[in-house]
């Protein structure tokens, strides 16, 4: 029986440290890599991130989209990227924002989060804008299979703000900590977590810290949208420590022989801003 992944999380935490590593094959990235923008192309870069990051990450993301961006093929080259980057020892979220009506959702779950399936994941980023209760699939899926989610609540960029921080009821609350409050809080370090962007502040959302006490929070924003790692504290609280720091362009921009440097420097950070 698989460990649930709240725990998987906080073990590969615990060896490998906080930072979460994007892989997202924009196509510049691909051009100053010497790379081609096809599927060898994203295979061979998806491959030399997880290389880099085994030993140095205790999480990868693979942005879906990039690799969705040559259909098929594209789709080959990502399964292959997740067996590798699992195989390698690394806990894969696949950010595949996912949502649709329940019983959509259920296939969504199947397809990333069963075991044997070809694109199994360890975690999916979802988006529950069709109604939390949407989900439900998923989070049934999620639990039975020892997997995590990742819901979309307060995001990194700037146009979901009006929507996220609506009110939604007489009693004040936002939409974004509406999601927050409707998550499974069943173990220290849950299942199910938040994404929450390090690009925003948790007061214009009415989300307070203690509102993540058992949640993993997918932080993304850290780099090329302008967070800092050294401001996490800040950002984030007491809840600091389960926060994932996600961060993609930053820690690809310098080629793949700067990817390891760069994972080094912001476990680093983290690290020392958390003592
Ligand atoms: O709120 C969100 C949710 C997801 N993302 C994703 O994270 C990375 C960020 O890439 P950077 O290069 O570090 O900016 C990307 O895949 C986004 O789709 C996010 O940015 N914000």
């Amino acid at each position: 029986m698989t460990a649930p992944f709240g725990s998987r999380l906080r073990a590969a935490v615990d060896a490998a440290g906080p930072v979460c590593v994007g892989i997202d094959p924009h196509p510049y990235l691909l051009e100053s890599w010497g790379l081609p923008d096809d599927a060898v192309g994203l295979r061979e870069f998806g491959v030399r991130v997880v290389e880099a990051a085994a030993g140095r990450a205790g999480v990868v993301k693979p942005q879906v989209a990039f690799f969705e961006r040559h259909g098929s093929a594209g789709y080959a080259a990502l399964e292959h990227v997740l067996d590798r980057a699992r195989t390698a020892g690394l806990l894969v979220i696949a950010d595949a924002k996912r949502g649709d009506i329940g019983t959509t959702g259920e296939a969504y779950g199947q397809a990333w989060l069963t075991p044997g399936s070809p694109l199994e994941s360890d975690a999916l980023t979802v988006n529950p804008y069709l109604g939390l209760g949407s989900l439900d699939p998923m989070r049934r899926l999620a639990a039975q299979h020892g997997k995590g989610l990742f819901v979309l609540a307060a995001t990194s960029n700037p146009e979901a703000f009006d929507t996220q921080t609506s009110v939604r009821a007489a009693d004040g609350e936002t939409v974004a900590a509406a999601i927050v409050a409707g998550l499974a809080t069943d173990a220290e370090l849950g299942s199910e977590g938040v994404v929450i962007g390090a690009t925003v502040r948790l007061a214009d959302y009415g989300i307070d810290t203690d509102d993540l006490a058992r949640l993993p929070v997918l932080a993304p924003g850290f780099g090329a949208q302008g967070a800092r790692i050294r401001d996490l504290p800040d950002l984030f609280g007491s809840a600091a420590r389960n926060v994932l720091v996600a961060s993609s362009r930053g820690l690809l921009d310098d080629g793949p022989d700067g990817v390891a440097p760069a994972i080094d420097a912001a476990r680093e950070e983290v690290l020392s801003c958390l003592a």
